[in-house]
């Protein structure tokens, strides 16, 4: 006798989330369990493409579907994906920020771009860095952008990845050092929301580096999924990343990550790695907010002459530095997805194994009312409790 769609959902309890640490089934990401001739159609609520954790989580369930005698089609839905999104084609919007300038967000997001690119994922990569956006030059890009019949922004391609710039805009009368604040969130809303980005599993924004209006304006604008905050080991800039990250976790925004940039110096003679600025920086602060250190990036030539070139180093394959893009890709992708099956399950901050970090302030918030002590927001504080059904954090 074949087995029912009852026992295929039964016999999928057995497949454990490795970060959320309870089964699919309970977790509630299976959507939908159907069989029809001796084919089981299982619909999981992922969201993560090419991330290493949801690819073995779709082998398990194919495992235990044939374990059943019937053959298996696991597809993902996107049932939970928000109508009124001004993205809805775009699965996740991820920022690239820093609290300062100069510690290599830009080289981040270029790099990240091409190795997400490179594994197959739809990459669009916007480069919102107002004052100084740099991205076309170092990705190498030299075609500007068209306009479809309807007016929309047609971003150009390369290597796989579809870019948009504030440079494309230079051209005009549009002076960065006269923009103001009104002005800039509005370009700023005009570059995401007028491009015709087509379908996307992964647009990555390189903000312009600090906590002020030009991040917000984005925050408030797009659903973003989680941000990756690039450091480089130094104090002062650690002093600025934690101001990058509460202007996240303040907003109810997932943090995905630290990425510490330039944390020791590659020598080209010997290959051996030299810590210059001391060690373990990233690695405190990451602690600290309970966040993720994705990656240590070393001060490496090929990564700088591979950004002077117009080739971000993970086109040149087979260098030392591109291998740290790719470890640094499987891990953001990851993190995507534990992100967004959390928010999925409905497991807020204070979940046990829950990715989704609270704010300071919903912290203390919730110290001070445990204590019996006034609050000072009247907001309910940030936090990130996440619903089911794309509320929650970052929309
Ligand atoms: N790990 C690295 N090894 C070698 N050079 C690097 C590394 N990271 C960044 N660079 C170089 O440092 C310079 C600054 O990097 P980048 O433009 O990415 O910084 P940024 O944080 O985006 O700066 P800004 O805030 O000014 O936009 C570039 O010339 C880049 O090639």
């Amino acid at each position: 006798m074949t087995a029912d769609a009852d026992q295929v959902r039964e016999r999928l309890r057995t497949v454990e989330d490795p970060v959320l640490g309870e089964d699919i089934a309970t977790l509630g990401l299976i959507d939908d369990v159907r069989v029809e001739d001796g084919v089981a159609t299982v619909a999981v609520a992922f969201n993560a493409p090419y991330s290493g954790d949801e690819k073995a989580m779709g082998d398990r369930i194919r495992e235990e579907v044939a374990a059943l005698g019937l053959e298996p089609n696991v597809t993902v839905s996107l049932s939970w994906e928000d109508p009124d999104s001004p993205l809805p084609d775009v699965r996740n919007v991820v920022p690239i920020a820093s609290g300062k300038g100069g510690v290599g967000k830009t080289t981040v997001a270029t790099n990240l771009a091409t190795a997400l690119a490179e594994s197959g994922a739809r990459v669009g990569l916007l480069d919102a860095d107002i004052y100084g956006p740099n991205v076309p030059g170092m990705i190498g890009i030299e075609a500007k952008p068209g306009l479809t019949e309807d007016g929309k922004i047609i971003p150009p391609e390369a290597d796989g990845i579809k870019l948009m710039s504030m440079a494309f805009l230079s051209e005009d009368d549009t002076d960065p050092a006269m923009l103001r604040g009104p002005m800039i969130d509005k370009l700023l809303s005009e570059l995401i929301e007028e491009t015709d980005w087509g379908h996307l599993d992964y647009l990555l924004v390189d903000l312009p580096p600090g906590t002020g209006d030009e991040q917000l304006t984005l925050l408030q604008n797009v659903p973003v999924t989680g941000a990756v905050v690039v450091t480089t080991p130094e104090d002062i800039a650690l002093e600025d990343v934690r101001k990058g990250i509460r202007m996240f976790l303040d907003r109810g925004t997932p943090v995905l990550g630290i990425v510490e940039n330039m944390s020791s110096f590659r020598c080209p003679s010997c290959g051996d790695e030299h810590e210059l600025y001391g060690s373990g920086g990233g690695a405190d602060v990451a602690a600290e907010y309970d966040v993720p250190l994705l990656a240590e990036i070393p001060m490496d030539p090929d990564i700088r002459s591979g950004g002077d070139a117009d080739k971000p180093v993970t086109v040149l394959q087979g260098t030392p530095a591109a291998e740290r893009f790719f470890d640094l890709r499987d891990r953001v992708t990851d993190r995507v997805g534990a992100v967004n099956r959390a928010k999925r399950a409905g497991l807020g901050a204070d979940s046990p194994n829950s990715p989704l970090v609270a704010s300071p302030e919903a912290e203390a918030e919730a110290s001070r009312t445990a204590t019996g002590q006034p609050g000072a927001s009247g907001g309910g504080g940030g936090g990130c409790g996440g619903g089911a059904g794309g509320g929650g954090c970052g929309d």
